[in-house]
C-alpha cells in the first residue's frame, strides 16, 4: 500500500501579479509538500522574483492567495507576518546590517528576550546550521558563505521554520561552499520544510531538486519530477526556441594588452577574448577592477602605449570599459530609465546631453542594444527598476558594448544570473565586440563562462598565473590549470 501523502505546507492559488499593464504573475497555483525541493525555473523575467516577492510578504497579489499548513493567508501580507509564519527567504546577498555583530544581526526586528537567553538561542541556531562563528563577529568581517549562514539562523529563530525560498543562493560562491549549501538544504527538507530554490544554474538545480517548476511569461508551462529532466530537457523546457551555441570566429591582431604582474605577464591581442579564471571571490577579480581605475590603480600597455589608470574616468577616457560584478550596487541607477542608465556615462563625458549624444543617436543605440541582447520588459523610458534581474543585467552591459567601441572590455562574470538563452546572446554580443577589434578579457571563477567565450585563458591563485589554451576539453583544462597552482611550489634545486 503506498503511504498517504502529506498535506502541502505551502499551496498556491490562482496568484496574479499586475504591475500596471505588465502581468507579471497569470493565475499560478502549484504546491510544495513537506520535505520537496522543488526548483522554480525561468527566463529572465518569467515571473520567478515576483512570486517569492508575495511568498515573503513585500508586495501583495494583485487576486488569488496561498496556504501555509492548510491556513490561508490571503496574498498580502508584511514581512513580519511571513516570517512568523515560518516563511524564510534566502538571497544571493543576504540582508544584514554590516556594521553589527552575528548576534545583533540575528535579532534584529526580533523580540530580543534576556541577554543569556538570547546567546543560547543564537548559538543553537548557528549550530543547526553548521556555523561555527562568535557571536560577537561583526558581520562585514564574514565571507559571503557565512553571512549566508546566519541569514539562515536569522530565519530560524523566528519560529519553526517551514518554508524555505531560495533566490539564487549559489550565484557568487565557490564549490565547497555551495555544497556545503546544498547539504544544508537537504537536511531542511528532512526536517519537513517546504524548499522552493530558483537559480540559473541547472547543474545545481538537477543536483539537489526532487520537482522542477517552469514559468514562461508569467505563466506556469512545466510542473515535473526532477528525475525524468536530464540538462537538455531542461535548457529547452525553459527556452524552447534555444538556438545552438555558436562560437563567433575572430582574426586576432597585434598585441593589445600586456600587463606584468609577480606571477607572470598577462597579455592580449586585438580582437582576441581572453579568459581570467580564478576562485570565487579571487584575486582575477581585483586585477580586473584595478584595469579600470576602480578600487586602486594599475600600470599596463595599451596598444603599445604604457598607461597609468587610476580612476574610472581615466580608464573611460582610454577606451577601457569595465563591467563589474555586481550589477545593482556598482552599475545601475535604480531610479533612472533604462535608456538613460545606458547611456549615462556618455552624457557625462561629453559634457552634457543633446549635443553629442541627441535624443535621436540615444533611442537609435538603445534599440540596437535591445535587439542584440534581446532585453524584455517594459520600454526604455520605464526605470531600470522595472527590469527583472538578468534583463537589468543586459542594461549594464549594453552601456559598455553599443554607444561608443570599446577598445579594451573587461567583463566580469558576465553570464552571472542570466537564462540559457541570454547566456548565448552575451557570448555572442562580447565575441562580436572582438571580431570589431576590442580586446575583451572574460574574468570569472565559473570554469563554464570562460570556456564558452574565451581563445585562451589564464588561471591565477595564490599570486600565480598559468597559461591554458583553447584546445581539446577547455573546461576541464581550466579546473586542471587552478589546481596545478594550488599545488606547492617545488623547492628550486
Ligand atoms: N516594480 C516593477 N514594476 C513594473 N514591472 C515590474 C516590476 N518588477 C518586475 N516587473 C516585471 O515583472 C515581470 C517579472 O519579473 P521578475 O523579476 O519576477 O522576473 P524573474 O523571473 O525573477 O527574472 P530574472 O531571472 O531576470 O531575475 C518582468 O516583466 C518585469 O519587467
Amino acid at each position: 500500500m503506498t503511504p498517504p501523502q502529506e498535506p502541502p505546507r505551502l499551496e498556491y492559488e490562482s496568484v496574479t501579479v499586475d504591475f500596471g499593464a505588465t502581468r507579471a504573475l497569470s493565475e499560478i497555483s502549484f504546491s510544495v509538500r513537506p520535505g520537496e525541493i522543488v526548483g522554480l525555473l525561468g527566463h529572465n523575467g518569467a515571473g520567478k522574483s515576483t512570486l517569492f516577492n508575495v511568498t515573503s510578504g513585500v508586495i501583495g497579489a494583485t487576486s488569488g492567495s496561498f496556504r501555509v499548513d492548510g491556513v490561508n493567508v490571503g496574498g498580502d501580507l508584511s514581512p513580519r507576518q511571513a516570517a512568523e509564519l515560518g516563511i524564510t527567504i534566502i538571497h544571493q546577498e543576504p540582508a544584514l546590517a554590516q556594521n553589527l555583530t552575528v548576534l545583533d544581526n540575528l535579532f534584529l526586528a526580533r523580540p530580543a528576550g534576556a541577554g543569556a537567553d538570547r546567546k543560547k538561542k543564537a548559538r543553537a541556531a548557528l549550530e543547526a546550521v553548521g556555523a561555527d562563528i562568535p557571536l560577537d563577529m561583526p558581520v562585514d568581517a564574514l565571507g559571503l558563505g557565512q553571512r549566508q549562514l546566519v541569514d539562515l539562523a536569522r530565519g530560524m529563530l523566528a519560529g519553526e521554520m517551514k518554508v524555505l525560498l531560495l533566490d539564487e543562493p549559489t550565484a557568487a560562491l565557490g564549490k565547497a561552499e555551495t555544497d556545503a549549501l546544498h547539504a544544508l538544504i537537504r537536511n531542511f527538507a528532512e526536517r519537513g520544510v517546504a524548499v522552493v530554490y530558483v537559480s540559473h544554474r541547472l547543474p545545481d538545480i538537477m543536483e539537489v531538486c526532487t520537482r522542477i517548476v517552469v514559468l514562461r511569461g508569467g505563466e506556469l508551462v512545466v510542473d515535473d519530477a526532477a528525475a525524468g529532466f536530464t540538462a537538455d530537457r531542461l535548457a529547452r523546457a525553459l527556452v524552447p526556441e534555444l538556438r545552438d551555441a555558436e562560437f563567433i570566429e575572430t582574426v586576432p591582431g597585434a598585441e593589445a594588452f600586456r600587463i606584468d604582474t609577480p606571477g607572470g605577464p598577462v597579455t592580449a591581442r586585438e580582437g582576441e577574448v581572453v579568459g581570467l579564471f580564478g576562485m570565487a571571490g579571487g584575486e582575477q577579480f581585483a586585477l580586473a577592477a584595478s584595469l579600470a581605475g576602480v578600487d586602486g590603480a594599475a600600470e599596463y600597455e595599451l596598444r603599445g602605449t604604457r598607461v597609468r589608470v587610476a580612476s574610472p574616468r581615466q580608464a573611460i577616457k582610454r577606451g577601457v570599459f569595465y563591467v563589474p560584478p555586481d550589477r545593482d550596487t556598482e552599475g545601475l541607477i535604480a531610479s533612472e530609465t533604462a535608456k538613460d542608465n545606458v547611456m549615462l556615462p556618455w552624457f557625462g563625458a561629453t559634457g552634457g546631453r543633446g549635443w553629442w549624444i541627441s535624443d535621436q543617436t540615444g533611442a537609435e543605440v538603445y534599440r540596437k542594444a535591445r535587439r542584440a541582447l534581446d532585453i524584455r520588459g517594459p520600454a526604455g523610458d520605464a526605470e531600470v527598476s522595472q527590469f527583472s534581474g538578468g534583463n537589468r543585467q543586459k542594461h549594464l552591459l549594453a552601456r559598455w558594448l553599443y554607444p561608443a567601441r570599446p577598445g579594451l572590455l573587461v567583463l566580469a562574470q558576465p553570464t552571472q544570473g542570466v537564462d540559457v538563452g541570454a547566456k548565448l546572446d552575451i557570448v555572442d554580443a562580447a565575441r562580436t565586440a572582438a571580431r570589431d577589434g576590442a580586446t575583451v578579457l572574460v574574468v570569472s571563477s565559473e570554469s563554464d563562462e570562460i570556456a564558452s567565450m574565451c581563445d585562451r585563458a589564464y588561471c591565477l591563485l595564490g599570486g600565480r598565473i598559468r597559461e591554458v589554451g583553447r584546445a581539446g576539453d577547455f573546461n576541464a583544462a581550466l579546473l586542471a590549470g587552478l589546481l596545478a597552482l594550488a599545488e606547492p611550489v617545488p623547492e628550486s634545486a
